[in-house]
């Protein structure tokens, strides 16, 4: 049985006051939740203070980015290294603001997955169509080249405790979440697409559901065979909201 993992994205929000007020309130709502991994991703500069918060609660904490070098003259960067020796489980790789704003390639992105792995911690890697793509029915090719980049260099079994969210770039931050139908066949797409390759890696890969995802749709979209929790921008920053889908995705796995 796989168990899900929601995983808050904080994206560029956040300061002292809101790291401290947004864990202390959430170590309250979920402190008896259990069946479901949880973790936030505050932005780099809050990592150490967040994890000093969280400490002792089941709250894990993950990265928005690395670098895929591990030291040396490469200013403003930060290295795999550098988020395990401040206690991170988790990296967010690949993430489409990431690749958008900052021009990642499909490679770039799979030397991320590479350094992140060799470090010890658990990718958590974005992939997912634009609208125009969803539009002109390239979704699963679009997936499946995003997924080539790292089964070719680095062949299946790299997705061995490894995470990828599904993330519909027209779905981010729109409030248009992709439908629980929509959703449910991509991740099987994905899951069929890993198969090809190494089919006991695919059954147990968590496949995340991110965009838009809320507490009133949350449910319905981990009532979805494929769907193994969720990868939550907007309502991660607040408590009450991201504690709502925890437990969803608890709930879900055991109904
Ligand atoms: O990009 C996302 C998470 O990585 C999704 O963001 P929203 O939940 O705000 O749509």
């Amino acid at each position: 049985m796989r168990h899900p993992l929601v995983m808050g994205n904080w994206k560029l929000n956040g300061s002292r006051h809101m790291v401290n007020e947004l864990i202390d309130g959430l170590r309250k709502e979920v402190s008896s939740v259990d069946g479901c991994d949880i973790a936030i991703a505050p932005p780099f500069i809050y990592l150490d203070q967040a994890k000093h918060q969280a400490s002792g609660s089941h709250i894990m904490l993950g990265a928005q980015n690395v670098d895929i070098n591990l030291s040396g003259a490469f200013t403003g960067e930060t290295s795999a290294n550098m988020l395990k020796d401040i206690g991170m489980k988790y990296v967010i790789i690949g993430h489409s603001e990431r690749r958008t704003y900052h021009k990642e390639s499909d490679e770039v992105i799979a030397e991320k997955f590479a350094v992140v792995k060799e470090a010890g911690l658990i990718p958590v890697l974005c992939i997912g169509e634009t609208e125009a793509e969803n539009e002109a029915g390239q979704t699963e090719a679009v997936c499946a080249k995003q997924l080539d980049a790292v089964l070719k260099t680095m062949g299946a079994p790299a997705f061995g405790n490894s995470v990828i969210a599904y993330e519909p770039v027209w779905a981010i931050g729109t409030g248009k979440s992709a439908t629980p139908a929509q959703a449910q066949a991509v991740h099987k797409f994905i899951r069929d697409h890993i198969a090809k390759h190494d089919a006991k890696v695919a059954a147990q890969v968590i496949i995340q559901y991110g965009g838009s995802v809320n507490a009133s749709n949350a449910a319905e979209l981990f009532s979805q065979p494929d769907i193994d929790g969720a990868l939550v921008g907007g309502a991660s920053l607040k408590a009450d909201a991201f504690a709502v889908i925890v437990k969803a995705a608890a709930a879900a796995k055991k109904a």
